[in-house]
């Protein structure tokens, strides 16, 4: 049983500056229209979400996400398909949509509240606690919301949203405006409703946070869906779009097996990764990891470099160590050894030949999953990583 179903779902806008067509397309529908005079921000679109997932929505500025949610919140319409929503929806999307600026920030609970449903009672109940969560104070909440900051107005946003209690939440981008302490507080409220079994679908430009959170990514790109699956192969393939956009391989196309993700202009460059002894390593024993590359004479040996990354099962990046010894052309074996300082779990190994001044890094060749490692440690041992610390007692 799927919760959203959108099916063959196209939005258009009116590329035309002609008031005249413009007042044609919202009174007729954009689509009688010349299609020339029209611009897909979504084009042909179709998934499905299941009660209960996480789904991020990625891709780069006006690839058609915060379209996607407003029809889904039906603030907007659309040109033509289906857009199938099985259960009460609750939205932040811009910053401020929804609050009247006039209103003091309890009215506005009560304007939103009242709007979505919920008794005068019901808000009446639970009002400080709402103000709680947002970190509103009384004064505060007695001003009208146009003298909040924006961190105050996505705090209220988020709080009033998920004192609704819908079946689905559609967040988008706004949590970025918010303070990290804020956004920490927020995604544990998320983990929370993701465990009650909401569906959520957030759209972001912050991978990490998406590749943390969500159990599944749709990657848009010119109104189109690119991607639809699994987090760490969708954001990968993202991520590769953007650090090497339009990058053909080259050399010997020479693909390790195995790998998650595997991109670059000189694929084939880097040959081999390799953990010698064994892949399982307890808690401070030594690790050494061998990568053997090959740099052709057509890259520049300034500032190149190679790294290896430590990654969790979600691809974020725990441990990188990247290399500041001179390279040469040829043959060149790097030995990474250091101290397993990894608490108890799988992790994976990503490899990249490089140009370390880059910003953001390009990279000749990436390969992330090609080799995997698993740490032991002690039971009792918290966090990821155990690193030295001493502690003084007095
Ligand atoms: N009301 C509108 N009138 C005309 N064009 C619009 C309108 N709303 C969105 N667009 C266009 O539709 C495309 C998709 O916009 P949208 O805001 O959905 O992208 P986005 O992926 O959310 O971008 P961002 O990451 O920058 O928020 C963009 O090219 C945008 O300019």
């Amino acid at each position: 049983m799927n919760i959203i179903k959108i099916e063959n779902l196209n939005k258009s806008f009116i590329k035309s500056k002609s008031p005249f067509k413009k007042i044609f397309g919202s009174l007729f529908g954009s689509q009688k229209l010349n299609s020339a005079e029209l611009f897909y921000a979504l084009n042909d679109i179709n998934f499905c979400v299941k009660p209960g997932e996480c789904v991020g929505v990625i891709g780069k500025n006006g690839s058609g996400k915060s379209t996607l949610l407003k029809i889904l919140s039906g603030i907007s319409g659309y040109d033509n398909g289906s857009c199938e929503v099985k259960g009460s929806v609750s939205s932040l999307l811009e910053l401020g949509v929804g609050f009247n600026p006039e209103y003091t920030g309890i009215e506005n609970i009560y304007l939103n509240g009242t709007v979505n449903g919920l008794s005068k009672n019901f808000i009446t109940r639970d009002i400080d606690k709402i103000l709680n969560f947002a970190e509103i104070s009384p004064e505060f909440a007695r001003l009208p919301v146009r003298t909040y900051s924006s961190g105050m107005l996505v705090r209220l946003g988020f709080a009033s949203m998920i004192w609704l209690d819908t079946d689905i939440i559609l967040v988008d981008e706004a949590l970025a405006v918010g303070d990290y302490r804020f956004q920490t507080k927020c995604f544990k409220k998320f983990e929370e409703l993701k465990k009650i079994g909401k569906t959520i679908l957030y759209v972001s430009h912050d991978i990490d946070s998406v590749r943390r959170f969500c159990t599944r990514a749709i990657w848009l790109d010119n109104g189109k869906i690119i991607a639809n699956g699994d987090v760490a192969t969708v954001t990968s393939k993202y991520i590769e779009s953007c650090v090497n956009p339009g990058n053909k391989a080259h050399g010997q196309k020479q693909r390790l097996t195995g790998a998650l993700n595997h991109y670059g202009s000189h694929i084939g460059a880097i040959k081999n990764i390799s953990i010698p002894k064994n892949v399982e390593f307890y808690l401070h024993e030594n690790v050494r990891i061998t990568v053997d590359v090959y740099i052709s004479d057509d890259i520049s040996l300034d500032s190149l470099g190679v790294s290896i990354a430590l990654k969790d099962k979600f691809g974020l990046d725990l441990i990188v160590f990247q290399t500041d010894e001179p390279l040469h052309y040829g043959t060149n074996q790097i030995n990474f050894c250091f101290e397993n300082r990894l608490n108890s779990g799988k992790y994976t190994i990503a490899a990249g030949l490089e140009n370390k001044n880059s910003l953001p890094i390009t990279y000749y060749e990436y390969i992330e999953g090609a080799a995997e490692i698993k740490s032991i440690a002690p039971p009792q041992t918290f966090g990821l990583i155990s690193a030295p610390c001493k502690i003084y007692v007095r």
